[in-house]
C-alpha cells in the first residue's frame, strides 16, 4: 500500500503491520496503555489538564474569529506527545509547531495518496506531480523527530512515557530469551502510527462538532441545557456525569456517523480465500473497508441519514440507542487501538468546550460551509469561529 511504503518501514509497527509483529504489538502497546493508566483515570487526568490549558489559549480569542481547528489539533497532538515522550510542549514551541505542520502535511495535503493506493503507477509521474516525493521529505522530517524521542527516552522510568515502557519491556524479553518482534524500528513506527492515528482524528471530529453547532444552532441550545441541567454551575463535566448527558454524548456519535472522518478505514490484504453471499474474496486482494458506506444506509439510518440529527442515538425512554452498524472506528480484530482514548477525549472536549462557550459564526446567521478536504481523514476546510465566554460565572 503506498501509504505504509510512504511512510518507510513497510510492514513495520502497528496500523499497517500483519502476522506476529502486528500481533505482539498490538498486545505490547494495549498492555503499556493500561500500565500507564490510559484506559481511563490517568487519562481523564491528563486530557481534563489539557482541555483547561486549551479553554485558556481560545479564551484569548476574546470573541473575535479564530481558525479553531489549528489550536484543536495543537491541543489533541499534545497529549498523545506527553503519552510517548512523557514532555508537554508549548503549543508555541517551534519543534513542536513542526511536528503539527508536518502531520498536517501528511493528514490532509495528500488526498492523492489515496489515489496512489489504487494506482501505484501514478507516483513515477514525472516532476513529483502528485507531491509524491515532498510527502517521503516530511516524513522523514518526522521520523528524524521521533527518533530524538527515542534517545530522550533511553534510561528513563518505564512508568514515565511510552517509549521508555516499550524499551524496558524489549531489554526483559531479550533478556529472558524470548524471541520478539520489539525492536527500535517497529518502535519508531509504532511511535508514528500512534502520533498520526492520535492526533489528527480526534482533533478532526471535533472540529467537525464545531462546525455542526455553527449550522445547527438548536442543538448546540439543547446540548448547554442538557449541561446546565446536570452539572452544577462552576463544575466542569467528567466522566462520571456521562451516563446522565445522553444528548452530549448523542451529538458526539452523530458527529462522528455523520462526518465520517475515516470513509475508507485502512486498506486490508485478505490472508485466505473467503467465501461470503455466494462471492470468494480470493487470498492476497485488496479490501477496502468503505465505513461510508455503512455510516450513511438508509436503510439503517433512515431517509434523513445526511441531516445531522443526534435524536437518532435516542429511544422513545429517553436512553442512548447505539446500532451495530454504528463502526467509525472499524470493526473486528483491527479496530481502532484508541477508541477509549478517543471517546475519553471527544467527550471532555467536547462538553467542556461547550459548557464555557458558545459558538457562533463571524458574522451572524452566516455558518462556515461543510467543504471538506479528504485525504487520510475528511477534515472539514478551515474555517473561522467565535467563541463568546457564556456569561456565568463558571471557572
Ligand atoms: C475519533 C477518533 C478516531 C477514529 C474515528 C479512528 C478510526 C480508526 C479506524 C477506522 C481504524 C482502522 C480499523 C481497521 O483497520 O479496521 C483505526 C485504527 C487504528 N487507530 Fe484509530 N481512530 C481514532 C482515534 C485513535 C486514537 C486516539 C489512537 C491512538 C492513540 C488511534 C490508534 C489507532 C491504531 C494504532 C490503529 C491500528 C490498529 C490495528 O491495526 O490493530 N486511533 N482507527
Amino acid at each position: 500500500m503506498v501509504f505504509d511504503e510512504l511512510m518507510g518501514y513497510q510492514g513495520k509497527g502497528l496500523a499497517f503491520a500483519s502476522g506476529d509483529v502486528w500481533r505482539e504489538h498490538r498486545s505490547v502497546t494495549l498492555n503499556i496503555f493500561r500500565k500507564l493508566g490510559l484506559d481511563e483515570n490517568v487519562l481523564a487526568t491528563r486530557v481534563t489538564t489539557e482541555v483547561n490549558r486549551f479553554l485558556g489559549h481560545l479564551d484569548k480569542s476574546d470573541g473575535q474569529p479564530v481558525n479553531i481547528r489549528e489550536m484543536i489539533s495543537a491541543s489533541t497532538s499534545s497529549i498523545i506527545c506527553a503519552i510517548l515522550l512523557g514532555h508537554v510542549f508549548q503549543y508555541d514551541d517551534p519543534r513542536f509547531e513542526n511536528i503539527i505542520r508536518d502531520i498536517q502535511t501528511i493528514i490532509t495535503k495528500n488526498q492523492q495518496i489515496v489515489m496512489m493506493s489504487y494506482f501505484p503507477l501514478l507516483k513515477l509521474l514525472p516532476l513529483d506531480v502528485l507531491g509524491y516525493k515532498s510527502l517521503l521529505q516530511t516524513m522523514e522530517a518526522l521520523y528524524g523527530e521521533f527518533k530524538l524521542w527515542i534517545e530522550e527516552s533511553r534510561n528513563r522510568d518505564p512508568r514515565d512515557n511510552f517509549i521508555a515502557a516499550y524499551l524496558t519491556e524489549r531489554t526483559t524479553r531479550v533478556r529472558q530469551g524470548q524471541t520478539t518482534t520489539l525492536d527500535e524500528i517497529n518502535l519508531l513506527k509504532v511511535v508514528s502510527d500512534l502520533f498520526i492515528a492520535g492526533s489528527e482524528t480526534t482533533s478532526a471530529t471535533i472540529a467537525w462538532f464545531i462546525l455542526y453547532m455553527l449550522n445547527y444552532p438548536d442543538v448546540q441550545r439543547k446540548i448547554v441545557n442538557e449541561i446546565d441541567q446536570h452539572v452544577e454551575k462552576g463544575r466542569a463535566p467528567t466522566l462520571r456525569d456521562k451516563p446522565r448527558l445522553t444528548y452530549v454524548v448523542a451529538s458526539i456519535l452523530e458527529t462522528q456517523r455523520l462526518s465520517s472522518i475515516s470513509p475508507v478505514s485502512i486498506v486490508r490484504t485478505c490472508p485466505k480465500d473467503v467465501h461470503i453471499k455466494g462471492f470468494t474474496v480470493p487470498r492476497g486482494s485488496l479490501v477496502v473497508p468503505n465505513l461510508d458506506s455503512v455510516l450513511f444506509d438508509k436503510t439503517i439510518w433512515g431517509q434523513d441519514a445526511k441531516l445531522f440529527r443526534p435524536e437518532r442515538f435516542i429511544d422513545e425512554q429517553g436512553r442512548l440507542k447505539v446500532p451495530e452498524e454504528f463502526v467509525p472506528f472499524g470493526i473486528g480484530r483491527r479496530v481502532c487501538l484508541g477508541r477509549v482514548m478517543a471517546n475519553t477525549e471527544l467527550f471532555l472536549y467536547i462538553s467542556r468546550m461547550v459548557q464555557t462557550f458558545e459558538f457562533l459564526p463571524p458574522r451572524p446567521g452566516q455558518p462556515p460551509s461543510m467543504n471538506y478536504v479528504l485525504g487520510l481523514t475528511a477534515v472539514p476546510e478551515p474555517y473561522l469561529v467565535r467563541a463568546l465566554r457564556r456569561n456565568t460565572c463558571r471557572k
